[in-house]
């Protein structure tokens, strides 16, 4: 059996390699003679896959993307080739949920401000949104969500209108990149809805970069007029408009999910699929796999300031070296991938047992590995 992998799929050589020969290669510049005689093709964000890079692909039998964003799969092209496929729902969703955390904690403290009760409206309440919602309610703020299909499809019982979000203190994206259909999210904040927002409020993007038309936040920026950013998405990656970048607050090479707990999740979830669709039995290397963090345990003795939360957030993950890495290196397109594929290795907040001696409620619910000390 033949595989394809992008080379950014950490742990699919060990894995893979039981099954047959792994080819890696660089997802974003994935070639289709690359796919002559291959059984399974695992791709990440960067590769369209479409008639045109399956052109070849004369025995190919299953696709996956170790990723939760699907957007860049003919999925339809796929069943009428009667290529099984599968992406990996949720996989990298705790990583997206520690990012907002850590960047709303760091944006409050350098505005002096607390988050407890705040508002925060969270668009999209899947599974990225959920993990944001979880984390913001332990911070002490106060929760909306927003997701009109969620509600249609009476899986959501409360989504407030899209004018509460507007006034919400933070607004927080969490929606797939959409063109069609009810609720297309593309542009969803464009000029009109970014001139009703103010430079009080706080706007994450961690979901897809056309979800904001970045030309009409960069003229809003410019002119001051725009909401503290924390953006780690981009229209048109890898070729971004650079001038937004010194607008922002937090700006990163779409990251928010690249803890390293993530990746293996996706890469498992792949993996686990493959094998049914191949009808092979799997057997899954990649917890096995996953290192031992550099730290492991910290003992808390008082009760923590905000400013000590934010400190133990950036502990763990410290958003601030990858936006000062960013910043210096990531805004061109060869920079950006590159960060990318380098990325440093990311754990999640799990990672950190926390001995704490004052219960507090909210460092469980925000994800850390919390032992009551007796
Ligand atoms: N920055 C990063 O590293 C990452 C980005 N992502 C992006 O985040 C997106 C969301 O991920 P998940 O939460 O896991 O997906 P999900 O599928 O679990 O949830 C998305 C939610 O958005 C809702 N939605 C769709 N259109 C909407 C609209 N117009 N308005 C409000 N809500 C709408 C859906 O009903 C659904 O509940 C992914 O599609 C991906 O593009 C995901 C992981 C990492
Ligand atoms: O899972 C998703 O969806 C994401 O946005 C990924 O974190 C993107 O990572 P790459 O696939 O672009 O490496």
């Amino acid at each position: 059996m033949k595989i394809v992998v992008d080379e950014n799929i950490p742990f699919a050589q060990q894995i893979l390699s039981q099954h047959g020969e792994v080819v890696a290669v660089d997802g974003r510049t994935m070639q289709p003679q690359q796919l002559v005689d291959v059984d399974a093709l695992l791709v990440r964000s960067v590769t369209k896959v479409n008639q045109q890079l399956l052109a070849q692909a004369n025995k190919l039998k299953f696709v996956g993307t170790a990723t939760i964003g699907t957007e860049h799969v003919e999925q339809n092209y796929l069943a009428e080739r009667g290529i099984a496929f599968a992406s990996a729902p949720g996989c990298n969703a705790i990583a997206v949920g520690e990012y907002v955390a850590t960047a709303l904690l760091a944006a409050t403290e350098y505005r002096y401000q607390s988050l407890v009760g705040k508002t925060i409206a969270i668009v999209g309440a899947g599974n990225t949104g959920s993990q944001v919602a979880k984390r913001a309610a332990a911070l002490g703020m106060q929760v909306m969500l927003y997701d009109p299909p969620a509600a249609e499809q009476g899986t959501l019982a409360n989504s407030v209108s899209f004018e509460q979000v507007l006034d919400a203190d933070v607004i927080s994206l969490h929606v797939p990149s959409t063109k069609n259909g009810k609720h297309p999210t593309y542009h969803l904040f464009n000029q009109q809805v970014l001139s009703k927002l103010t430079p009080e409020q706080i706007l994450v993007n961690a979901c897809r970069g056309e979800v904001i038309d970045n030309q009409a936040l960069l003229e809003f920026a410019a002119q001051g007029k725009s909401p503290l950013l924390v953006l780690d998405v981009w229209e048109g990656e890898p070729t971004i408009l650079e001038p937004l970048v010194k607008y922002a607050f937090i700006a990163t090479p779409h990251i928010a999910g690249y803890s390293l707990e993530g990746k293996m999740r996706g890469t498992s979830m792949v993996y686990q699929a493959m094998c049914q669709a191949l009808k092979i039995e799997a057997n899954d290397l990649s917890e096995q796999l996953l290192p031992v963090p550099e730290f492991s345990q910290i003992t808390l003795k008082g009760e923590l300031t905000d400013s000590q939360l934010t400190k133990l957030t950036q502990l763990v993950y410290n958003i601030f070296a990858d936006d000062r890495r960013f910043r210096q290196h990531g805004a061109s397109p060869s920079g950006f991938d590159k960060l990318r594929k380098f990325y440093p290795q990311r754990r999640e907040f799990s990672a950190l047992q926390v001995v704490n001696q004052h219960k507090q409620a909210n460092l469980g619910a925000l994800g850390f590995n919390i032992q009551e000390n007796k």
